[in-house]
């Protein structure tokens, strides 16, 4: 005890004025921070919630009186001065420090995996997919199909996502390409929905029905041990609407995209209610939400009358690897208790993909460009990304001719074309495919290696999606960009985004001017383009005869000052020197194809028609 506390005890319950107060307080003031300090050194050393509390107490109980608080003091033998009751206070403090922990915890574990939460109330990321039988009760049979799935432990977008939904929560989710979205919302509706009653009680719309039928997929490998049933919906002729209207009926689970929903809905002698529906999931909204005014997104009035039919307790969520302002707005003006989960940077391209730009000079230059990637040795499967269907029929036209094992797919294909070509490249049948925007986003090839952007995406996001294809589930990827004077208007942004996903970009690119009209211009219409065709202008083909383009090997070289090379034609048409292939067998199948459309043309129609 020293000089200070001699005086304070002898001094209790006199008052003083102001000059020895002031002395006091001062020195009760350290006291205090000294205290204060000490308490959060503890706080960080704590690791075990449990032992927080007897720590508090301990160091409270350490606690020197302040001026405020009384302390218990035997004056004369037997004659006490009383001390104030604080253990309801120090409960109180125990419970909001524990809960204050608690949360910290929370937000370090987010951190280290990624995630960002912001809402009210966030529950608490999910530490394993045991977590879900531990907290919400998910049946044991559920969780072991999730395992015997492969999936060992949860994605950082599954464990917040299921989360949330588990218990309720409205909510946007916004995690990197090939990061698991899709089992992070249909697990929860497996547990959610329980026992098969029919309905339905969930719908999930997204753009494409490769998307849809690749959903359904997924969630009928996750129901297995489940009785619920899940249909997509398909095949809309007259004759078959009232078949499925029944299965519509009878389904727990209905997958579809908005257009033919809402066609079905439409029809007249169907009868379908959505009252049912207590989960509505968009996935890959930002698509769905494209356009900048309720008039140009069809889907916000068909996404109206969907929930128009829903019963009044149906709860929404939305997932995409991007996120844009338009789903923001929507999602906070209708999306009571929401909650926005983002993995990783807003926007950003996956990490696992390696990504190139290689510029090209012209379109010539770009097919140059990809025949040497052949020659480099292409390790299949291999993705090809061009604006438009016409774009792609060229470039198959072009590919096919020289051996590739390639195949096309683009909404001009029948539906049973665009099955049997995803059927293929699945399975490897197909090595590389040609593509427009319409594989552009969800589809999940496993294991492709190299996705090749032949036209420059029209955006960032869409380039997001598109390199996406690859480095899927933690594999590696390649993702090369070729590029023309055309597209430097976009070249910025694309730019950023690879930086910004780790990969090196020239500065200049970083630091070039952007011109937001033409970019929003560019958005709605693609960029003319030279018809994809072995055209070997005059300076590339120059060029090429010195040997001096680095995109061309001395092979080549070869060829072209022998005359061999394959294919060259001019732009009126016709063959060069030593450009023709008489004995092949392709190029007579070529002038066999040719000679019937040429008949095809000339025969004259037949009489009445
Ligand atoms: N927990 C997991 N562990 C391992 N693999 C997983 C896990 N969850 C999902 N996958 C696999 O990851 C791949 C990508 O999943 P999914 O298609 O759901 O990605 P996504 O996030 O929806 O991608 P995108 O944004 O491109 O649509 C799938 O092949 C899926 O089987």
């Amino acid at each position: 005890m020293d000089a200070y506390d001699i005086f304070k005890k002898l001094t209790k319950g006199l008052s003083f004025k102001k000059p020895v107060l002031g002395v006091k307080n001062n020195q009760q003031k350290t006291k205090q921070e000294t205290l204060k300090q000490e308490i959060e050194i503890k706080k960080e050393e704590l690791s075990d919630f449990e032992d927080v509390a007897e720590i508090e107490n301990d160091l409270e109980n350490s606690q020197p009186s302040s001026g405020s608080e009384e302390e218990e003091l035997e004056l004369v033998d037997g004659v006490k001065v009383g001390k104030k009751k604080r253990g309801k206070k120090k409960k109180e403090i125990t419970e909001d420090l524990k809960k204050k922990l608690l949360q910290e915890e929370e937000n370090r574990f987010r951190n280290e995996h990624g995630i960002k939460a912001v809402g009210r109330h966030i529950p608490p990321a999910l530490k394993d997919f045991s977590d879900l039988t531990v907290r919400y009760n998910v049946p044991q049979a559920l969780v072991d199909t999730v395992t015997q799935c492969g999936y060992s432990e949860p994605t950082p977008v599954q464990r917040q996502a299921m989360a949330c939904m588990l218990e309720d929560r409205q909510i946007v989710a916004c995690a990197p390409t090939g990061s698991g979205k899709t089992a992070a919302f249909i697990v929860p509706l497996l547990h959610t929905l329980g026992t098969h009653q029919g309905g339905p009680r969930a719908l999930i719309l997204c753009p494409t029905r490769e998307l849809a039928h690749q959903i359904y997929r997924e969630a009928l490998r996750l129901s297995a041990s489940t009785q619920l049933r899940v249909t997509v919906v398909k095949n809309l002729k007259e004759s078959k609407v009232k078949e499925r209207e029944a299965t519509f009926r009878k389904s727990d689970i209905v997958i579809s995209t908005p257009n033919r929903l809402c066609y079905l809905l439409n029809q007249d002698q169907v009868n379908i209610s959505l009252e049912k529906v207590r989960w509505l999931i968009i996935d890959e909204a930002d698509k769905l939400f494209e356009g900048s005014s309720e008039q140009e997104s069809d889907f916000r009035q068909q996404l109206e009358q969907i929930m128009c039919r829903c019963g009044p307790k149906r709860l929404i969520a939305m997932f995409s690897a991007t996120h844009t302002p338009p789903v923001a707005r929507w999602s906070r003006r209708h999306l009571r208790g929401l909650v926005n989960v983002t993995v990783g940077h807003r926007n950003a391209a996956t990490s696992l993909v390696e990504q190139q730009l290689l510029y090209c000079g012209n379109e010539d230059g770009k097919l140059v460009a990809f025949r040497q990637l052949v020659q480099q040795g292409l390790k299949p499967p291999v993705l090809v990304f061009v604006q438009s269907k016409d774009r792609a029929k060229q470039l198959f036209k072009e590919l096919i001719y020289d051996g590739i094992n390639v195949d096309v797919i683009h909404a001009d294909r029948t539906q049973a074309q665009r099955d049997n070509v995803v059927r293929s490249f699945r399975v490897g049948r197909i090595w590389v495919l040609i593509s427009t925007e319409l594989m552009g986003r969800g589809i999940d090839f496993r294991g492709v290696n190299l996705v090749i952007n032949y036209d420059f995406p029209p955006s960032a996001i869409s380039y997001v999606h598109r390199i996406g294809r690859a480095g899927r589930a933690g594999h590696r990827g390649r993702a090369v960009t070729f590029f023309t004077q055309d597209d430097v208007v976009n070249l910025r942004s694309i730019a950023s985004v690879m930086k910004q996903s780790g990969c090196e970009v020239p500065e200049y690119m970083l630091r070039l001017k952007q011109d937001s009209n033409k970019r929003k211009r560019l958005l709605k219409k693609a960029p003319h383009r030279d018809k994809i065709s072995t055209i070997l202008e005059k300076p590339v083909k120059r060029k090429l005869e010195e040997g001096k383009d680095s995109n061309v090997n001395s092979k080549d070289t070869e060829k072209i000052k022998n005359g061999k090379h394959k294919k060259q034609r001019k732009i009126d048409g016709t063959k060069e020197n030593g450009a023709r292939r008489s004995t092949s067998e392709k190029e007579n199948k070529r002038k066999k194809f040719k000679k019937n459309k040429k008949i095809k043309l000339t025969k004259k129609p037949k009489s009445g028609s």
